[in-house]
């Protein structure tokens, strides 16, 4: 479930009438996403034609502060052909409202389902449009720190402390060696640029083999291009337990992002560890999860150790064997 915040329907009429968007017909919350409350309304359209919208409310990990980094970048990245979702202006111009004491955004409703089990052909699509989302940022001003790089994962670690082997014995230690492995082996001098940092099959909309659109983008920030795509490979090329490897899903991302962007000798050459980075960034947002979640609490908790697996497996392969000969 993703709706922590119920919205009267009559208050999303009156909300709005301060766009070019009709009235309300309907609104339903998403069940689907973990960080904000979701609505897909249906309203009769400025035009009478009938429009669909997302209605999104702001819960506690995204930042006020950050929301007009993820506007602007959106505009930048749909200027340039990218099928990413533009916040509505009203009336005013303004993008960022309250509603029922949250931030709120009026966001365009993009069409497609997002695969649950991608064929080598849907993933190959995603590493193209991964490339062609870094090509069209190129030039983009705005900057962001990643909260989540390697001093992100220290902290998250030293708050999950003992409670790492409440997880899975021995897990604790695990994150310490692999921190430790990470600190002495992070590449320092690779291209950085803005980028998505968790493009999961769930945030890739998709009808067939044709990527629709690319959503939820408050992660993004500033980093390591390369990073984007490990992050992007350790999503989409394992069982969602993490125990079985997909490899004609890896070849196929590394094939479709080095055709729209293409890849250095040194950004492939670090590949491994940037997928044991981005394997143990999950793991740790997982386990913060994990542990400070009540099990019965209505968001579903999403598990740690599909991620100690991916890990596990990054440890052991080289580039050529994660991204195809
Ligand atoms: N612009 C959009 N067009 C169509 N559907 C959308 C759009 N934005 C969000 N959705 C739908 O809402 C769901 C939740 O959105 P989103 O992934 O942004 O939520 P979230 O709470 O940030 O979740 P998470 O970070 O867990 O992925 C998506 O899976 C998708 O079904
Ligand atoms: N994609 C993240 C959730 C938050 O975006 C995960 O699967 O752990």
């Amino acid at each position: 479930m993703a709706v922590y915040t119920h919205v009267p329907a009559e208050e999303i009429d009156a909300f709005l009438t301060r766009y070019d968007a009709g009235r309300l017909v309907s609104a339903k919350g998403i069940a689907e996403g973990v960080e904000n409350s979701n609505y897909l309304l249906e309203t009769t359209g400025a035009d009478g034609k009938g429009h669909r919208y997302i209605l999104t409310l702001y819960e506690k990990r995204v930042d006020e502060a950050d929301l007009p980094f993820f506007m602007d970048l959106l505009d930048h990245l749909g200027a340039r052909g990218c099928l990413v979702p533009r916040f509505i202006a009203d009336r005013e111009g303004k993008r960022l409202q309250q509603l029922s004491g949250r931030p709120a955004c009026l966001i365009e409703f993009l069409t497609g389902i997002s695969v649950t089990e991608p064929t080598p052909g849907q993933a190959r699509a995603a590493g193209m449009a991964l490339g062609e989302l870094h090509k069209a940022a190129q030039g983009f001003a705005g900057e962001r720190r990643n909260a989540l790089d390697i001093a992100g994962w220290h902290a998250l670690a030293a708050k999950c402390g003992a409670d790492f082997d409440r997880i899975d014995p021995g897990l604790g230690a695990r994150v310490a060696r692999e921190l430790a492995f990470l600190d002495a082996h992070w590449p320092a001098d690779l291209p950085r640029s803005v980028i998505h940092a968790d493009l999961f099959p769930d945030n890739v909309l998709m009808l067939g083999d044709a990527v629709t659109g690319l959503i939820d983008f408050y992660f993004s920030c500033t980093d390591i291009r390369a990073y984007d795509l490990a992050v992007t490979h350790s999503a989409w090329c394992f069982s969602n337990d993490g125990a079985t490897w997909h490899g004609a899903r890896g070849a196929a991302i590394g094939a479709g992002y080095a055709q729209a962007h293409g890849l250095s000798d040194a950004e492939r050459a670090a590949f491994p560890i940037l997928c044991r980075g981005a394997a143990l960034r999950f793991l740790l947002t997982r386990a913060y999860d994990w542990i400070n979640t009540p099990a019965d609490a209505l968001v579903t908790r999403k598990d740690p150790l599909a991620y100690l697996r991916r890990l596990d497996f990054y440890a052991s392969v080289d580039a050529a064997e994660l991204l195809g000969a």
